[in-house]
């Protein structure tokens, strides 16, 4: 693969459903001092087919990983994007400069999650899910601690403060890579 050199971060985003990934990746997108792409890995999955198969008792599809990460490694290799998914483990370290892991009350979670209509055990899944830490241990296991961050994610001033904290994370990675990163 020819190298490519980076001139902004690749972030990822994420958290149990329901914790805010794409409310804070959106108002990342509007706030970065660099242009960064959103790319909410579910709907990309759909858009483009990246699939086995659909599971009608969970309501989700079945990600063919492997295709997953080939149609993503152009994207990431060239940074300027989010990656907004509930799991962060798919992604090679290589591509990767921080890690936000969303992290929400579960009550707060479950009301969250009533409103959107999720089947009772969704519901009470990723509920469960937040409550053990599941995708927070899953970015601890996967990723040198230095470039994972876990943040609260339970009113607008979290989010306020969570993406200007993100914002002042992307001007000391410019300031680092003045002419851009190799990869
Ligand atoms: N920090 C927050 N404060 C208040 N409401 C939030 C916050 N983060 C998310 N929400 C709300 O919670 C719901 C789920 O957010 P969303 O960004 O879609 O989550 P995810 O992408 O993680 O599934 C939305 O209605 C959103 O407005």
């Amino acid at each position: 693969m020819a190298s490519t050199t980076k001139t902004s971060p690749v972030i990822v985003i994420t958290g149990t459903p329901g914790t805010g990934k794409s409310t804070h990746a959106e108002l990342l997108v509007q706030e970065s001092p660099v242009p960064l792409r959103h790319i909410d890995v579910s709907e990309f999955v759909k858009e483009k087919e990246l699939y086995e198969n659909f599971d009608a008792e969970w309501d989700s599809y079945i990600v063919d990983e492997d295709k997953l990460i080939d149609e993503l490694e152009p994207l990431a290799s060239a940074g300027g994007v989010i990656l907004d998914w509930h799991a962060c483990e798919p992604w090679p370290e290589r591509w990767v400069d921080l890690v936000v892991v969303l992290r929400c009350d579960h009550t707060k979670l479950w009301e969250r999650l009533e409103e959107r209509n999720y089947s009772l055990k969704k519901i009470t899944e990723n509920n469960q899910a937040e409550i053990m830490e599941v995708i927070a241990q899953e970015a601890r296991d996967s990723y040198e601690p230095e470039i994972v961050v876990e943040l609260k994610s339970e009113s607008t001033e979290d989010l306020e403060s969570n993406v200007a904290r993100i914002v002042e994370w992307i001007h000391a990675w410019k300031k680092d890579h003045p002419d851009g990163e190799q990869s």
